[in-house]
């Protein structure tokens, strides 16, 4: 289990996290959310040991992590961290990459388990290519593979997908973390993106202003915004007296309600639109099949509150 408790942190003066306390049991997903510079990185950093902390402590096991002040060399066998740089070797191969800590005594299982983590990243058109001739998507997929090599008891990934294009997105973030659940790696992933989250994490923390402002499943998170800031990660959404925060999608439009509102816009967003309307003076966002008018005037009603 890794245990953080009572973490304090600035880089200078100012606060950056503040009595910061969770345990994530050995095997699970958890990601951080927040919004920008709200301590996410600097979050994983400490976890990785790459500063010394204020205040408090943090457990991998029976393994206190430590950091500079105390260890020569920054990191531990057990850990590995795929940050937003990604520091590869540009002038050898995306195979020499991912094999480069893994044994030359045993030649064929080396050449077994790089062919393994190509895989998961799926990369076996550019096993051989240089790292320095790929693109940035293709650079971040060789860093998860290369923190995968040693097969490390805990991950931490730092917006893991952020460079990967939305054709690739799904079905890598799939094997990636399936592979993980697979050899019972626990994984702490910091991000923006909701669908790094949902369908994968089993539980979330929500950083804002140093603090931990939530702690929850994915599920409950989603289904249960207590704070518009929550609400906002997870899509579209409105704050409707007297219902509280509702999404997009938990308006319809109906033929007559005590909600009646002017349409302003539409925005197609794929599989729906989004009609903004104005309901009391307010901006309110409703999910619908079709496109409407500026100007109709329509009414609506809220479902699943
Ligand atoms: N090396 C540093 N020196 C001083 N301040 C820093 C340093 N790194 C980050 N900070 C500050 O610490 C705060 C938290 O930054 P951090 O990068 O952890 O946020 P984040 O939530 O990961 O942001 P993002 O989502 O944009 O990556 C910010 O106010 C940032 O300016």
């Amino acid at each position: 289990m890794l245990q953080v408790n009572n973490l304090n942190f600035g880089y200078t003066k100012t606060k950056v996290l503040n009595a910061i306390d969770f345990k994530v049991e050995a095997g699970k997903n958890l990601a951080i959310i927040g919004e920008s510079g709200s301590g996410k990185s600097t979050l994983l950093k400490l976890i990785y040991g790459e500063y010394d902390l204020d205040e408090g402590q943090i457990f991998w096991k029976d393994q206190e992590i430590l950091g500079p002040k105390y260890n020569l060399v920054v990191g531990y066998e057990f850990m590995k961290s795929v940050s937003q740089e990604f520091d590869l070797m540009p002038v050898t191969t995306v195979a020499e990459n991912i094999g480069k800590f893994l044994s030359n005594f045993y030649p064929e299982e080396k050449k077994e388990r790089t062919k393994e983590l190509i895989e998961v990243v799926e990369l076996e058109a550019f096993a051989n290519t240089k790292v320095k001739l790929l693109s940035g998507g293709q650079k971040q997929r060789v860093a998860i593979a290369r923190a995968l090599a040693k097969q490390p008891e805990i991950l931490l990934l730092d917006e893991p997908f952020s460079h990967i294009d939305n054709f690739q997105k799904q079905g890598l973030r799939r094997n990636v973390f399936n592979y993980l659940k697979a050899k019972n790696i626990t994984c702490i992933v910091a991000t923006h993106d909701r669908n790094d989250v949902l369908g994968f994490a089993d539980e979330i923390i929500v950083l804002d202003t140093a603090n931990i402002i939530a702690k929850d499943s994915p599920e409950n998170l989603y289904k249960n915004p207590q704070l518009p800031l929550i609400a906002s990660f997870f899509g579209e959404f409105n704050v409707l007296e007297p219902y509280g925060i509702v999404y997009a999608h938990q308006l319809h439009i109906v033929a007559k309600s005590d909600f009646k509102a002017t349409v302003r816009s539409s925005y197609f967003n794929g599989s729906t639109w989004l009609i903004e309307v104005i309901y009391q003076s307010e901006v309110i966002f409703i999910q619908h099949t079709v496109a409407l008018e500026r100007g109709t005037i329509i009414y609506f009603s809220v479902q699943g509150k």
